[in-house]
């Protein structure tokens, strides 16, 4: 199983690079490591678990996060509108996006980064995102809200980019005038 063990921290090398694209139909290595990562968060998510195994809750991970620098992520959770996701995505691609912004007003976490880094991590409020599903169907989700801010989150992981190169460091707590707040 993933513990945190296996969570690659901030200033490893490999969060910074451009993840490669999965070569589809995945293999079964590729299909067990991402399995692994939806268990995770499940895991991460299950109070007696994350307390037996000392786990971070997550509502998502990208493979870089594990040292796999593969277009791979995994996302597990319940949105505002109590609306459950549970996907394992391989080779998520945005194909279009909104113009207006959201945000989460807490601010964003991460688990490779150990420190609250406090700011708005301006975001697009809607996505069309196509991708293969851990199933091996293709599949193209139209995302709002929470879910549109977990899994943008997660794909600039696959591009070596951090929450925190979002925020304005003039004003961390500016919220541009498209954005509006995620809830
Ligand atoms: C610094 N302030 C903050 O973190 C922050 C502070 C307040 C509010 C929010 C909303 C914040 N922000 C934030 N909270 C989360 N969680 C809320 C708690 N939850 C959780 C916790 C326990 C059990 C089950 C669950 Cl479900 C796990 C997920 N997750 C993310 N992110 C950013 S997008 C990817 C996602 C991620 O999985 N990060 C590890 N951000
Ligand atoms: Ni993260």
């Amino acid at each position: 199983m993933i513990t945190m063990d296996d969570i690659v921290r901030e200033g490893d090398p490999v969060l910074r690079e451009n993840a490669e694209e999965v070569s589809l139909p995945p293999t079964d290595e590729d299909k067990h490591i991402l399995g692994e990562m939806l268990q995770f968060i499940k895991n991460s998510q299950d109070e007696e678990i994350a307390e037996e195994y000392n786990l971070r809750a997550g509502v998502g991970i990208a493979a870089p996060q594990i040292g796999i620098s593969k277009r791979m992520l995994a996302v597990h959770f319940t949105d505002f509108k109590d609306k459950e996701y549970s996907y394992g995505l391989f080779n998520p691609k945005i194909i279009s996006h909104s113009v207006e912004k959201t945000y989460l007003p807490g601010g964003e976490g991460c688990l490779s980064v150990d420190r609250e880094v406090p700011g708005i991590v301006p975001r697009y409020a809607r996505i069309t995102l196509r991708a293969t599903t851990l199933e091996g169907d293709e599949v193209k989700l139209r995302l709002k809200g929470y879910a549109a801010i977990v899994v943008q989150h997660e794909i600039d992981h696959l591009n070596g980019i951090m929450f925190y190169d979002h925020i304005n460091s003039e004003n961390p707590q500016e919220i541009p005038d498209n954005a509006t707040s995620a809830d």
